[in-house]
């Protein structure tokens, strides 16, 4: 017979292992241990919790796949709308909203991104623990796919710190498993999908988490809903290292540009390079980096006047 005790102290340093090798894989893309580690560990986790299932914790590494599969998704309404963005084309539109930017808010500095192709998503967390997580939908009223998004391993089902917190980003499928997709389905007479934006919304549409769960999905994460003031932050940039400290994953290609020449640089330098990423980006993401900046500047009916998304020509596709 087992000592409950011991067993209970071998399922805690499982849990903080594989949340650790975890994080490492999926999260900072830097594996701590090889595969076969990782599945021992992850098997030993199973096989102690189906011989004693009290042992079984709601965010434990062995729950992300939910059992049963949903009638339907319900509605979630986000607490503060999830905008798009204006969109640039050129170098002129580009100066254009830099000039109005400063023209309301003096000299700004900026933040660029790389726009990710995928499906935005709400991730909604309660003392450090993940509670709820949402499709954009319209903007205002989304769908509420947590069991979905648990399956994604680069989504944290415990922060690194007890907060309460709502974090905003995107949900995509790298290029690789976009094709082996296509593979499958095209060897099982499926249709295939049209490209990995539509491959990762039609996966989190999925009422069976079994589905979703194999494949293949990550997320970069973008922003916090609500005032980012709440957490002590004055700039953007300082939001997207809060959420790499608590434990989410945040695209490493981000830059802070000085003035608008360098935010053109900045997009030209990727112009070529897109291709060589592991994931599909429509464009590049500017925003002003100071909050204040942004409050002076607010929104438009739809949209934040302190932000804009320079699109890429669409590549010409080779019939
Ligand atoms: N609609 C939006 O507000 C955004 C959409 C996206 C996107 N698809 N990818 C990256 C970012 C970003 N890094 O801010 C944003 S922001």
């Amino acid at each position: 017979m087992e000592d409950q005790l011991q067993l209970e102290q071998r399922v805690k340093e499982l849990h903080k292992l594989l949340n650790e090798y975890g994080h490492a894989y999926y999260v900072l893309d830097k594996p701590l241990v090889p595969d076969s580690e990782y599945d021992a560990r992850m098997r030993e986790l199973i096989d102690l919790e189906e011989r004693h299932p009290d042992l079984i914790m709601p965010d434990s590494p062995t729950q992300r796949v939910g059992g049963e599969v949903l009638p339907g998704f319900t509605k979630v309404v986000h607490d503060t709308p999830m905008l798009s963005l204006s969109n640039v084309f050129n170098e002129e539109d580009i100066r254009e909203f830099d000039r109005r930017v400063r023209a309301d808010a003096g000299d700004v500095t900026y933040v660029c991104e790389l726009k990710i192709d995928g499906l935005a998503i709400s991730l909604k967390y309660e003392n450090g623990r993940f509670k709820q997580g949402a499709t954009r939908g319209d903007g205002t009223v989304g769908e509420d796919i947590t069991t979905n998004l648990r399956t994604i391993r680069a989504i944290p089902l415990k922060l690194s710190e007890d907060v309460t917190i709502e974090a905003r980003g995107e949900a995509y499928m790298p290029k690789k498993s976009f094709m082996k997709l296509n593979e499958h389905r095209e060897e099982e007479g499926l249709d295939v999908f049209a490209n990995p934006r539509n491959a990762a919304a039609g996966s989190l549409r999925q009422l069976d988490p079994k589905i979703a769960a194999k494949r293949n999905l990550s997320v970069f994460m973008y922003g916090i809903g609500g005032e980012g003031a709440a957490y002590g932050l004055d700039a953007h940039s300082e939001a997207l290292d809060y959420l790499d400290r608590l434990g989410f994953r945040t695209n490493p290609e981000r830059r802070r540009c000085q003035d608008i020449d360098e935010v053109i640089a900045y997009i030209e330098s990727w112009q070529d390079r897109r291709q060589d990423l592991s994931y599909e980006i429509d464009g590049i993401v500017i925003k002003v980096d100071s909050f204040s900046r942004q409050e002076d500047l607010g929104f438009t009916a739809k949209s934040p006047r302190w932000a804009t998304a320079y699109k890429f020509p669409a590549e010409e596709v080779v019939t």
